[in-house]
C-alpha cells in the first residue's frame, strides 16, 4: 500500500481542473504558448514578520519523474462528464502520454528568508504544462516552508540550546512526518527522534525512553540502573513517572554508579509539571550531587512562545524536545502560498504581463516575470526589490510598497543580490542537490542578518519589501486600464 502510494509517476498528483484546463489548452491549440506564473504567499506564518523557505528539492524530485504512465492514461480515459461521455479526447490522452516537461525553472534556495509577495518559484515555458504543475508545486512547498518557518522560531526562542524534534506520532502521516523533519532541520533543530528521517535524509538522530520504561520496573531506581547497563553511553533519564524531584535523585544515584564504570550520564528529561520551576530545583540536585554538565531536556506541548516564557522565568533547561506543535504548525497548519499567471507571449513574440484585480490591496497580483534583488550593508538584510526582469530596475532605485504606495524607500550604495537562481532548463536540472547542512546554514547565516524586531514572534517590525518604482508605475496603469474597461463593459451592457 504505501509503495503503491508512493510509487512514480506521480503527474496524476494535482487537482482535476489543471486537466480541464490542460484539456481546454490543447483543444484551442495554446498548449505550447509561453508563460510565467509565481509561486508565494502573501503575508508570513504565525503572524512573524518572515518565512524560511523549503522543499525545493523535492518539488525538483517530482519534476524529474513527471510522466504520464499507461495506468494514468487508462485512469484518466475512464473519467466522464455529466452526459457519461469521457472527459477526455483519446488524441489529448496520447498527447499527455507523449509529454515531457520542457519548464525553465527559476527558485530561491532552500534556507532563503523570504517575505509576502515575492516569489519563492517562478516557472516559465509551454502553459499547460505550467498549469499542471500548480498543485504538486504548491503541495511540496506550502508545507515545507511553514515547517522551516515555525523550526525558525523555535529555535530562535531557544538561542543557542539544541531542538530535538520528536514529531512522528503527531504528525500529518507518513509524507508529513518525513518533510516535517526535513524541514524542521532545515529551520534550526538539531535532531530527529524520527529514525527513518535519519536513514533517509542524514539528519541526526536523537532519543531518550519513555515513561513505559519506568514502569515495566518494580521501582525507578531499578529502571534507571537497567537503562544504564544496556547503554551506558546514551543515559537521559525520564524523571517524572511518580515524583520528578525523587526521580532526579533517583537519576543521580545511577549517574555515580556509570561514573564509577567509567561512563558519564548525559542528563535528565522533564515531560510534565511546571517546568521553570522543577528545572530550577532538578539543575541544584544535579550540581549538588557533581552532574554541573548534565542536561536538562524538556517536552511536553512546547511551542516558541512556551520557551520564551520559561526562560523569561529563569527555567534552566538546557535542550528542548519539541513534537506536536513543531510538526504540525499547530497554530497556523498551512500557508496560504499561491501560484499565479503573470505573463504570457503573444504570436509576435512578445510578452504581455498579466494583472488579476482584487477588492483587497494584497491579492491584486503582480505581473511581469520578476526576481527579487536583495540589499545588504554589513552583514543586514535591508530591503528587499521586487522587479519585471523584462524591464530590468529603474535608474531611481525606489522600492514603493504594494499595499500602501506613500510608503517609499530608496535602496542604494547597497551591495545587492538576486534571489531568484536557475535550477531547471528546458525541463532539466541543472542544480546538483543541495547539502542539508548547507541549506540549514543559509537559514541561520540569513537569520542573523535580520534585525532582532523582525525576528520578534508578536507585533514585528516589517522588513522592507517593494516593487520597483517603474514596476509599480505600469502595474498601478494596468489596474486602471483594468477597470475602466470593466466599468466599460458595464455602461454598454446596461
Ligand atoms: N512554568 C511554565 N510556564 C509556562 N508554561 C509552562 C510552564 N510549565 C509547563 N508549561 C506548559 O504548560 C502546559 C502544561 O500542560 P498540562 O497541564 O497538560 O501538562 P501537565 O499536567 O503538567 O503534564 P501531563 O498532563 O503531561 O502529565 C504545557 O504546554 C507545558 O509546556
Ligand atoms: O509534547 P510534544 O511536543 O508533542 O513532544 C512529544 C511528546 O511525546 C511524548 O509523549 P506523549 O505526548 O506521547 O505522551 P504524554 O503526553 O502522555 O507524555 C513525549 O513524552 C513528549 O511529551
Ligand atoms: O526520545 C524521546 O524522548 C522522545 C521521542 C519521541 C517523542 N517524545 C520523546
Ligand atoms: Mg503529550
Amino acid at each position: 500500500m504505501i509503495d503503491e502510494l508512493y510509487k512514480p509517476p506521480l503527474a496524476l498528483l494535482t487537482d482535476l481542473y489543471q486537466l480541464t484546463m490542460a484539456y481546454g489548452y490543447w483543444k484551442l491549440g495554446r498548449a505550447d504558448q509561453q508563460a510565467v506564473f509565481h509561486l508565494f504567499f502573501r503575508k508570513p506564518p504565525f503572524q512573524g514578520g518572515y518565512a524560511v523557505a523549503a522543499g525545493l528539492e523535492q518539488a525538483l524530485q517530482y519534476l524529474q519523474q513527471f510522466r504520464f504512465d499507461s495506468s494514468d492514461l487508462e485512469y484518466l480515459a475512464s473519467l466522464t462528464g455529466n452526459d457519461d461521455a469521457p472527459l477526455f479526447d483519446q488524441q489529448f490522452l496520447d498527447y499527455l502520454g507523449q509529454l515531457r516537461l520542457s519548464v525553465d525553472i527559476d527558485a530561491v534556495p532552500e534556507g532563503t528568508v523570504v517575505f509576502g509577495q515575492e516569489p519563492l518559484l517562478k516557472v516559465r515555458g509551454p502553459i499547460l504544462q505550467c498549469q499542471l504543475l500548480e498543485t504538486p508545486l504548491l503541495n511540496l512547498i506550502n508545507f515545507q516552508t511553514l515547517i522551516a518557518t515555525k523550526s525558525a522560531r523555535i529555535t530562535t526562542a531557544a538561542g543557542d540550546d539544541p531542538v530535538l524534534e520528536f514529531g512522528l506520532r503527531r504528525a500529518q502521516g507518513i509524507d508529513g512526518a518525513l518533510s516535517a523533519s526535513r524541514a524542521a532541520y532545515i529551520g534550526g533543530s538539531a535532531a530527529t527522534s524520527n529514525v527513518l528521517a535519519g536513514k533517509l535524509l542524514g539528519i541526526p538522530v536523537k532519543g531518550t525512553h519513555a515513561h513505559s520504561w519506568v514502569m515495566s520496573f518494580d521501582t525507578e531506581a531499578e529502571a534507571f540502573a537497567q537503562y544504564a547497563a544496556a547503554m551506558p553511553n546514551n543515559c537521559v533519564f525520564l524523571v517524572d513517572t511518580y515524583d520528578t524531584l525523587d526521580g532526579v535523585r533517583q537519576a543521580c544515584e545511577v549517574g555515580k554508579q556509570l561514573r564509577r564504570q567509567g561512563h558519564e550520564m548525559v542528563g535528565i528529561r522533564l515531560d510534565s509539571g511546571d517546568l521553570a520551576y522543577l528545572s530550577i530545583e532538578a539543575r541544584q540536585i544535579l550540581d549538588e550531587a557533581g552532574f554541573p554538565q548534565a542536561a536538562i531536556v524538556a517536552s511536553n506541548d512546547i511551542d516558541e512562545n512556551i520557551i520564551a516564557s520559561l526562560k523569561s522565568q529563569g527555567s534552566q533547561i538546557t535542550i528542548w524536545g519539541i513534537g506536536t506543535k513543531l510538526v504540525t504548525a499547530f497554530d497556523q497548519p498551512a500557508l496560504g502560498g499561491v501560484y499565479k499567471l503573470a505573463a504570457t507571449q503573444q504570436a509576435d513574440g512578445t510578452w504581455q504581463p498579466k494583472i488579476k484585480l482584487s477588492e483587497q490591496a494584497i491579492k491584486t497580483s503582480i505581473p511581469g516575470s520578476l526576481q527579487v534583488r536583495r540589499y545588504h550593508s554589513d552583514g543586514q538584510m535591508l530591503g528587499d526589490m521586487i522587479f519585471d526582469e523584462l524591464h530590468g530596475v529603474d535608474p531611481r532605485a525606489m522600492i514603493v510598497d504594494s499595499k500602501d504606495p506613500t510608503r517609499r524607500k530608496r535602496l542604494t550604495h547597497f551591495t545587492a543580490t538576486d534571489l531568484l537562481e536557475n535550477v531547471m532548463q528546458a525541463g532539466q536540472r541543472v542544480q546538483p542537490e543541495e547539502a542539508l547542512t548547507a541549506i540549514r546554514q543559509r537559514a541561520r547565516q540569513q537569520l542573523a542578518s535580520l534585525h532582532p524586531t523582525i525576528r520578534r514572534f508578536m507585533n514585528p517590525h516589517e522588513y522592507p519589501v517593494g516593487l520597483d518604482i517603474g514596476l509599480h508605475e505600469r502595474r498601478d496603469h494596468m489596474i486602471q486600464e483594468a477597470r475602466q474597461s470593466q466599468w466599460q463593459g458595464k455602461e454598454r451592457t446596461s
